[in-house]
């Protein structure tokens, strides 16, 4: 963000830089006798806080008017707070009131500005808000979210993977990854649903963590996860497999069995793409030696 506010920040600088030379040219230093350390003290407190304002309002924002009047309302605070730490250690002539104006004006104008700025930064933010809000209740009422996991469904799955089918340019690679726990059923009885729902809360989570941001997972079924790879060849998610598995017993104290499966995506279409990976896992749980489970792989 720094570099869109390069200019007005370089040019205040400057400003200011002009007006302290002005300051020690007009003035004359105070004696140490006359100083007031814990004066001193507060008023560069206050020019650090009004500094780490500026930073954070130039390092955190966008261009734009409520930006501006957050960072000419923090600026002017600085440039009060500087004079006024200048004017302890300087003492000026009575009629030079020039100094003790660009002292004292600036800091309720930055006031009112950084004032202005915050209720247009809060307008924005609930703005914003509620458009994010609009969004979930989109994905919610479209039941495009699994509310147990928070991940996206089935449904979406379809949707995203039909859209990367089709986008796809020729050579790119596009892989599913399907993580199936299994004996999930045993685990329910023996801890009960409410600690089943809790270990997939956690698996979710954890999966997800494990993902690049372009990697797209989703609760496929009950205990069945599938992660959509885009520009991924097998052997890569092969290896994501194996490090998910070689993981797992890190994030859970139960012994669990993780089954993978990996598959490319040719030119075909979700639908027959996700029933092919259903019949690969099916194949690699009853006949584990079989083509189709070249990709698969028990941990325990
Ligand atoms: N706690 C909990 N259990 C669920 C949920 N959804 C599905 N299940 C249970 O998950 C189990 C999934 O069935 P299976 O895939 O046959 O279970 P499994 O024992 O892992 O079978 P394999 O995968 O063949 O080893 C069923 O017992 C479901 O009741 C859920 O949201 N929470």
């Amino acid at each position: 963000m720094w570099r869109y506010h390069r200019q007005k920040l370089s040019v205040c600088l400057l400003l200011l830089l002009a007006v302290l030379v002005l300051a020690f040219h007009q003035g004359e230093l105070k004696d140490w006798a006359l100083r007031d350390s814990v004066d001193s003290l507060g008023e560069a407190v206050t020019l650090a806080v009004c500094g780490a304002w500026l930073s954070l309002i130039i390092s955190s924002r966008p261009v734009g008017r409520i930006t501006n009047y957050l960072f000419f309302g923090s600026f002017l605070l600085l440039f009060s707070a500087t004079l006024d730490l200048a004017d302890e250690v300087l003492d000026y002539p009575p009629e030079q009131r020039l100094l003790s104006w660009l002292e004292s004006f600036p800091a309720p104008i930055g006031m009112v500005l950084l004032t202005i700025g915050l209720f247009g930064w809060h307008r924005e933010q609930q703005v914003i808000s509620r458009q994010l809000q609009g969004r979930e209740g989109f994905l919610r009422d479209h039941q495009l979210i699994d509310p147990l996991t928070q991940l996206y469904g089935p449904v979406y799955l379809h949707a995203v993977l039909n859209r990367e089918i089709k986008l796809r340019r020729p050579g790119q690679t596009l892989s599913l990854l399907l993580l199936d726990i299994q004996g999930f059923a045993g685990y329910n009885r023996n801890f009960g649903v409410s600690a089943g729902d809790e270990l997939l809360q956690r698996l979710a989570i954890w999966f997800a963590g494990q993902l690049r941001p372009q990697d797209v997972i989703c609760r496929y079924s009950g205990d069945c996860f599938v992660v959509l790879l885009p520009d991924t060849p097998p052997s890569s998610a092969e290896l994501l497999a194996q490090h998910l598995q070689s993981q797992l017993q890190h994030i859970c104290t139960e012994p669990l069995v993780l089954q993978t499966v990996v598959q490319p995506v040719q030119d075909q279409s979700a639908a027959a793409a996700l029933q092919q990976l259903e019949l690969s896992l099916l194949q690699a749980k009853t006949q584990p030696s079989s083509r189709h489970a070249a990709y698969s792989r028990v941990w325990y």
